[in-house]
């Protein structure tokens, strides 16, 4: 099915979905994605909303390519560096500075040089203190602030969300949605932290719509899998064109606090 309305998109694709469906569950039986044509640019900074279960997360996992289209295709430049983070960051039992030098490590950044990446980069989000700290001792507003840095350790290109704040108290929100909203302001970087001139992409989900008003410039509407509308944001929050175009998601706003 299409979506009610098509964003105009910018020429440098990220990531091109085209008629892509994604199976899940025992013998592959549960359709969490049907049909989604979506072209997103670089430098967008898109929101994916919708209920519980309108398959955001699966959208956000496709994109990352932790999972695969069951039919369909996707299409993204070679080489892209993309970082993921979820609602509660993945941790290992070590130092939050080990944690991110064992990201590096893993990306292939020579090991000698881990250390100091690791430390600039907590220092980034104010952690330099808790850089001999064990990662799985820290809150949760601070395990996301170093899952962040450990992310911006590897200067990606794309950030994907999924709901990064929505486990955390209204400070711990405010203090890692501003850091957010920095990095991926920014433009890229490359390895050696240089400016490209070329813009970040952001793509989250948020059941937070004041969350998404602050940090998206365009809106994509998630029911049951399909993708029902594709719009700027400042039409996604224009009641009567949203409710004309897609009453579904003007009801769904509708029902959720600004
Ligand atoms: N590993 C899995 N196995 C089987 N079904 C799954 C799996 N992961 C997700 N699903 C199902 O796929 C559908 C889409 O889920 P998804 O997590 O993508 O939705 P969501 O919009 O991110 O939801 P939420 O807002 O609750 O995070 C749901 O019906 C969910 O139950």
């Amino acid at each position: 099915m299409p979506s009610t309305a098509r964003h105009a998109v910018a020429a440098t694709p990220c990531f091109d979905l085209r008629g892509v469906q994604v199976h899940l569950g025992p013998a592959s039986r549960l359709q969490a994605l049907t049909d989604i044509f979506l072209r997103i640019g670089e430098g967008e900074r898109v929101a994916l909303v919708g209920a519980n279960g309108s398959g955001k997360s699966t959208l956000l996992r496709t994109l990352h390519g932790l999972q695969r289209p069951s039919t369909g295709e996707l299409h993204t430049p070679a080489h892209q560096r993309v970082a993921m983070l979820f609602q509660r960051p993945h941790m290992l039992r070590m130092s939050a500075r080990r944690n991110i030098q064992l990201g590096l490590w893993l990306r292939g950044v020579p090991a000698r040089q881990t250390r100091a990446l690791a430390l600039q980069a907590l220092e980034r989000v104010e952690m330099g203190h808790l850089a001999e700290r064990n990662a799985r001792a820290l809150s949760g507003g601070q395990q996301q602030r170093l899952a962040l840095a450990r992310a911006w350790a590897l200067r990606p290109a794309v950030w994907l969300l999924d709901e990064s704040t929505a486990s955390l108290d209204p400070h711990a929100k405010r203090e890692v949605e501003a850091l957010i909203a920095e990095f991926t302001a920014a433009g890229q970087r490359d390895v050696d932290g240089q400016p490209t001139g070329r813009p970040t992409t952001l793509v989250f989900s948020s059941h937070n719509l004041g969350q998404v008003k602050r940090l998206a410039s365009r809106v994509v509407y998630l029911e049951q899998g399909r993708l029902l509308a594709d719009l700027p944001v400042k039409d996604f929050f224009n009641h009567d064109l949203l409710r004309s175009l897609c009453p579904q998601a003007h009801l769904f706003v509708q029902g959720e606090s600004l």
